[in-house]
């Protein structure tokens, strides 16, 4: 019998309702449990050895600047190097567990994250300045990652039986998905734990050993990863925890010669960058090295006249504003065909007024940008805008002890405008007009990304024919561009928006596999 067969399918975990007040007053208690244990130094995991340096990064929340979430060890290019020598030694004996047994240790860790979700959620909530639904859904999708690529792992090894060869006379041919090696693994702070816990399980379960280079804004909910892993028991050595510089440890790992794979998700200037170092071949490195980069968006949402005006608005803003616009698939612009365009606009405006913007544990609609970088990135483009278009609602700084700034929105915004172009990963919304729904489609298309789109219509004619033009990795219909979900939507973009890994789907794990085939004469 297969393995799988034991196994229930992969469902989604549930979001939680906060409008329910026993789920309100359980992610306040998470929260203020996770407050009292603030400030900790968090150590570096190298091999199964904990390992605390001088250095360090301090994460702070961004919501509020005085509250300091931990101070995280900081690995240098000597401990990078001895993480690799970890890596190697412990890749020697993680090939060999079988695909079945590597695949509990995911399982078991998607159990007890499960069983403590709200004290996961309630650590991003303050790392990362995400309201309750934003951090509970970057949760769930980590224990989504966990329990999909786990089922994916058995899958894969079992593929003889369920996808066999042509039979050749004669013969006893077999595939096996077999590991590539050591793989860094280097995510984006802005689903902190989700992406990172994705692109470290994949790669993982797959019977790959990583070193785990986490974002430097988001290290803690990073490492409360990582220590779960040790705590259901994954060998030492498998996923080493090394916090450092981007460019000093990422470009160390990234040209070493015994870097097998990078898996990257991340902005396209970085992206690029890992790209272009990776594409050299160091002295004594035998491989080309394999590059999985998902990285920045410019997406956007098309409406027609024959919309559900109120539902395209409600999308809109929920696209441009869901975790202050800090993500890859934020709806960044909106095109709209302009028999409809004054109604929609209003209605956008109006939406845009009623979020209340505050400190993410009072969970507020709008909580603060990541970093002092963004914050002045982001005001810089907003002045930008003020030149490139109308200036609707928004437009500054909010109130607050952290990086707290309007939902800003832009109309009449010309389709080559800065604001229309650039990815400004904040809460800025640029409207354009389009005088019908195809060169509003054509207004979309108009982008070097291509990573989330929406198309609002009625009209099932239209809908067929932007179903094929609009150019982008996930394209949705009459629907929100962001929230993706595992198994059902795999995500990853087009063009600039990286190398459409599709996480979250059948193909993802064999990025960090190499099929081998053996065929034995009978
Ligand atoms: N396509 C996707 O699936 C996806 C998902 C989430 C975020 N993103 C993109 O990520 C960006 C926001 O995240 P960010 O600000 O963390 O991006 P970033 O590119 O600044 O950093 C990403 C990671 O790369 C590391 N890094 C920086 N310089 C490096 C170097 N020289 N070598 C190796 N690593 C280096 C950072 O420390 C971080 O861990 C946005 O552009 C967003 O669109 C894309
Ligand atoms: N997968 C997420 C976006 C990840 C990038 O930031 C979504 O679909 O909204």
């Amino acid at each position: 019998m297969s393995t799988t067969a034991k196994l229930e399918s992969f469902r989604n975990e549930p979001f939680t309702d906060f409008n329910q007040e026993p789920a309100r007053q359980a992610m306040e208690a998470a929260i203020a449990q996770v407050k009292s244990e603030l400030g900790r130094e968090i150590p570096l995991q190298i091999g199964g050895e904990k390992i605390f340096t001088e250095a360090k990064i301090r994460s702070i929340n961004p919501g509020n600047l005085d509250e300091t979430i931990g101070y995280v060890s900081k690995a240098d290019q000597e401990l990078a190097e001895k993480a690799m020598q970890a890596a190697l030694s412990a890749f020697e004996s993680w090939k060999k567990v079988p695909p079945h047994e590597r695949a509990q240790y995911l399982l078991k860790a998607a159990k007890l994250m499960t069983e403590r979700k709200h004290e996961f959620s309630a650590l991003m909530v303050l790392e990362s300045g995400k309201n309750y639904a934003e951090a509970d859904a970057d949760t769930a999708e980590a224990i989504d990652f966990l329990n999909f690529y786990a089922r994916e792992m058995i899958r894969l090894s079992e593929i003889n039986e369920t996808m066999p060869l042509t039979p050749v006379p004669g013969e006893h041919n077999r595939l096996t998905y077999i590991p590539l090696g050591v793989g860094v693994i280097i995510p984006p702070w802005n689903f902190p734990l989700a992406i990172c816990v994705g692109m470290t399980s994949a790669a993982i379960v797959s019977g790959n050993t990583v070193l785990l280079k986490p974002a430097s804004n988001t290290p803690v909910i990073a490492y409360k990863f990582a220590a779960l892993m040790e705590e259901v028991g994954l060998p030492a050595g498998v996923l080493n925890f090394i916090p450092g510089s981007g460019s000093e440890v990422g470009d160390y790992l990234t040209t070493h010669p015994k870097t097998r794979f990078i898996s990257f998700t991340g902005s396209k200037e970085v992206g690029l960058r890992i790209s272009k170092l990776a594409a050299d071949t160091a002295p004594g490195q035998i491989w080309i090295k394999r590059v999985v980069a998902e990285m920045g968006g410019k997406d956007g949402i098309v409406v027609d006249e024959t919309a559900d005006l109120d539902a395209a608005a409600q999308a809109i803003v929920t696209s441009a504003f869901g975790f202050q616009g800090q993500k890859c698939s934020a709806g960044s612009r909106a095109f709209i065909v302009e028999s409809v365009y004054d109604e929609v606009v209003e209605k956008v405006v109006s939406l845009t007024k009623q979020l209340e913007i505050g400190l993410p544990e009072h969970n507020k609609a709008v909580g603060p940008v990541i970093d002092e970088a963004s914050y002045r990135k982001i005001l810089d483009y907003i002045e930008i805008g003020k030149q490139e278009g109308q200036l609707l609602t928004g437009g500054g700084k909010a109130e607050g002890n952290g990086y707290y700034i309007e939902p800003t929105v832009f109309a009449g915004v010309d389709g080559k405008a800065r604001i229309m172009q650039e990815e400004i990963f904040g809460p800025v919304l640029a409207i354009g007009k389009a005088k019908d729904w195809r060169e509003a489609i054509a207004l979309y298309n108009d982008t070097e990304f291509g990573l989330t789109g929406s198309f609002f219509s009625r009209d099932e004619d239209r809908i067929s024919e932007a179903l094929e033009t609009m150019h982008c990795g996930n394209l949705y219909v009459n629907r929100k561009c962001t929230g993706a979900l595992v198994g059902g939507h795999p995500f990853g973009g087009f063009n600039m928006s990286g190398t459409d890994s599709k996480a979250g789907g059948y193909d993802y794990l064999l990025l960090f596999t190499q099929a081998k085939l053996t065929s034995r004469k009978l």
